[in-house]
């Protein structure tokens, strides 16, 4: 696959359109996010090589597995040994993903040196994925938070409304949610369109009442493609100085327990649009096309990425 990158126009700015930032951190949630749904068994050196080629294409954070219980994920059993499989490319960070303090001191013992913490504003959602409230997710984020701030292991929160009304912060209590997690530690709070219904509309409603409570500079988002709003609600949230994004290679993922939760915003598409914004985000997109191939091979499956479709008929 080859892709043809954008013209980069020049750089534009009007107070009706917002200012873009010169610079975005994504963060690849693919080998997690994305293979997390699948419902045949990735063999691991496989998880190893996607996550070793994401590191070769530049990507500063990848999500590399979860510590969750295998009983819940199957597919993320072999959570040790891929992440000590993985190359540590000096730069990247590999988070892994932890629902609990068995999973928190098992991703330690495996050598985690950051990890992901996550939680629902919905009662429903929470015990369908965590089996707890959420007030009892609250309190193991607590006791994650303070000891991997004891052990110097940096701390990323994921907060997902979880049910219908996803971006509607009234019903979802996503700000509140937000400042619990941030003021527990959390050095970045990624908010999680987790069933791909939001609009843009409602990205800008819900990040205007989330920014109230969280720093701006602390904040990310994570946009699932269900309904094809994945890119323009990421464009949306950039716009309103956004400027950390999730996304997944090849546009994998959804998750288990969420039904009609599709893949994420792909990675591909992400780094295209970027780059005709003439934003830079240090990811090489021909690598990160090869990775996206390798992935879509192994699960004998075509890639959601546009960019990636596209390159192949080039
Ligand atoms: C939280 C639990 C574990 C509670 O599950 P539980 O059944 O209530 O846990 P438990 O404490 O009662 O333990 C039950 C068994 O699981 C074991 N166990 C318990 N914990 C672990 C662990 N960490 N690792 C390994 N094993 C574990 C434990 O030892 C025990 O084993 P047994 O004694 O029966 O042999 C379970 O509900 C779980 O693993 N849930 C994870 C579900 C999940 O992975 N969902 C997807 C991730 S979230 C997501 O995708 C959304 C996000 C973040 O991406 C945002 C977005 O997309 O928008």
């Amino acid at each position: 696959a080859q892709a043809i990158l954008p013209p980069r126009p020049p750089r534009v700015s009007t107070s009706s359109m917002g200012t873009f930032p010169n610079r975005v951190k994504i963060v690849e949630v693919g080998p997690r996010d994305g293979l997390q749904n699948e419902k045949n068994i990735v063999p691991t050196p496989v998880k190893i090589k996607l996550v070793d080629m994401l590191s070769e294409a530049g990507l500063p954070v990848i999500e590399a597995t979860s510590f969750v219980s295998p009983k819940w994920v199957p597919q993320m059993a072999d959570h040790t040994e891929v992440l000590k499989g993985i190359q540590k490319f000096p730069g990247i960070s590999y988070p892994v993903l932890v629902p609990n303090w068995k999973g928190f001191e098992a991703a330690v013992a495996a050598g985690a040196k950051e990890v992901s913490v996550f939680g629902a504003a919905s009662e429903l959602f929470s015990q369908k994925n965590v089996n707890s409230s959420i007030e009892e997710s609250f309190q193991r984020i607590d006791a994650i938070s303070k000891a991997a701030r004891a052990a110097g292991i940096p701390v990323r929160g994921t907060w997902t409304p979880g049910c219908r009304n996803l971006v509607s912060p009234g019903a979802c209590l996503l700000p509140q949610v937000s400042k619990r997690m941030y003021s527990m530690g959390c050095y970045e709070i990624s908010l999680g369109d987790t069933i791909g219904v939001g609009t843009p509309g409602a990205m800008r409603d819900m990040l205007s009442a989330v920014m109230h409570e969280v720093p701006l500079a602390a904040l990310a988002v994570h946009c699932h493609d269900t309904y094809g709003q994945a890119l323009a609600n990421t464009l949306m949230a950039l716009q309103m100085g956004v400027t950390v994004v999730d996304s997944s290679v090849a546009g994998l993922g959804g998750c288990p327990y969420a039904q009609g939760a599709s893949g994420n915003l792909a990675t591909e598409d992400l780094v295209y649009m970027l780059a005709g914004l003439g934003i830079h985000t240090g990811v090489n997109i021909q690598k990160l096309l090869e990775a996206g191939d390798f992935i879509c091979q192994a699960l004998n499956r075509k890639s959601s990425s546009k960019v990636a479709q596209a390159s192949c008929k080039l």
